[in-house]
């Protein structure tokens, strides 16, 4: 898929802007703070209706704007589709070729992206969250559903822990309690099957993927880790079954939960493993090892989405070229180059391996305004 043009208004320091954009690669350069992220931001936004930088919209907005939109021309293989973003205090409104859509559920993943950042380095090493959010935005595009189950498990979750901080057991309503452990099982059970599904898919690219990077003396295995259980018990169980195990678990764990204020188990707690050649890389792995590890991941995201989707998504890289040496940089230009649109933000060229890149264009970003 590829997008054609992109306009901005009062999105974060974009006043109003327009750009038309190449199906290659196209280069956003300029210094600090002058608008670079926002803009792949604003992409990402658009992809999934929400930021990978805050969860709070309301920071997506022109601090004297009531409103942003961001609107955009694109070609999917099954043709051209444009897409419009409101956010106002309001909410949000999505069209697709200008028709409203009466939910966001049925805009998200019409454009699909994969977002490459600096902290996506540390996937393997960093906290669990960078690991779950990576789960997240990828399956959320290619199953819109997934991203509805996760609102309401959070919506559940933030009750539960209101009422489990602030109740003693010994006054707490047992009914009470059922409800929202009922309604917690039902929507996490779900969130599991599709992580755990959606890992075994990734690791058959990322086994290969990390092999042909190191030439075939590294075997990468990733493995999905609920927070109970372990993803090869959950291989053949059926929903009910897991259902069962996540509601003895909730009740096993009430005592400390109420001592604790909040609740212990749950997608909000799940985890990835990563081995290589059966050695725990997180414990283990040089840091060149954990980078290279990150890197198959990302490129394994490319693509198992071209394999769900049958087309390539945008490669989004903000910053992330200047932290990767030679070959890895090479290893990631190669993939992409002339297969898929990408977009990449730098403050310099001279940390980007210009050589093995052909055809970009390239944008300098001043303050909010966009130079070809
Ligand atoms: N809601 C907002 N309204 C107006 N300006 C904003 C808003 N949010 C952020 N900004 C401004 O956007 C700029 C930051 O832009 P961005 O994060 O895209 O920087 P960048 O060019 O990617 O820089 P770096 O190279 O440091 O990552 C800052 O000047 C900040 O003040």
């Amino acid at each position: 898929m590829q997008l054609k043009a992109m306009e901005l208004q009062g999105y974060r320091n974009y006043d109003s802007v327009k750009l038309t954009t190449e199906g290659g690669v196209n280069i956003f350069i300029g210094p600090n703070a002058q608008g670079k992220t926002n803009l792949l931001e604003a992409i990402h936004v658009l992809s999934l209706t929400k930021s990978h930088r805050t969860s709070k919209d309301k920071e997506l907005i022109g601090w004297d704007r009531g409103a942003a939109v961001i609107r955009a021309e694109m070609t999917r293989r099954m043709g051209d589709v444009s897409l419009e973003l409101q956010l106002s205090a309001q909410g949000k409104k999505a069209k697709i070729n200008g028709l409203e859509q009466r939910k966001l559920s049925t805009f998200v993943g019409t454009l699909n992206v994969v977002l490459f950042a600096p902290e996506d380095l540390d996937i393997v090493k960093g906290a669990p969250g960078v690991r779950r959010r990576f789960m997240d935005m990828e399956i959320g595009q290619v199953h819109p559903g997934y991203l509805y189950d996760m609102q309401q498990y959070q919506k559940i979750l933030q009750q539960r822990n209101n009422y489990l901080k602030s109740t003693d057991i010994r006054r707490a309503s047992p009914e009470m309690l059922d409800v929202w452990n009922e309604q917690l099982a039902r929507t996490g059970v779900k969130m599991m099957q599709k992580r755990k599904n959606f890992i075994v898919q990734l690791q058959k690219w990322a086994e290969k993927i990390h092999a042909g990077i190191t030439g075939g003396t590294e075997h990468l295995a990733v493995e999905y880790k609920p927070s109970f259980g372990t993803a090869d018990s959950m291989g053949d169980q059926d929903q009910s079954s897991l259902f069962g195990q996540f509601m003895i678990k909730l009740t096993q764990s009430k005592e400390q939960e109420f001592r604790r204020g909040t609740t212990l188990a749950g997608p909000h707690r799940d985890d990835l493993g990563f081995a290589i050649n059966g050695k725990d890389v997180q414990s283990f792995g040089s840091q060149g090892q954990q980078r290279t590890a990150a890197l198959s991941l990302k490129l394994a995201e490319l693509e198992l989405m071209h394999e769900e989707i049958g087309e390539y998504p945008l490669l989004l890289l903000d910053d992330v070229l200047s932290e990767l040496d030679q070959t890895r940089q090479t290893q990631l230009i190669e993939t992409f180059q002339s297969r898929v649109q990408t977009f990449i933000t730098t403050t310099g060229l001279e940390s980007v391996n210009m050589s093995r890149l052909k055809d970009a264009s390239l944008f300098h970003v001043r303050d909010g305004q966009l130079l070809r």
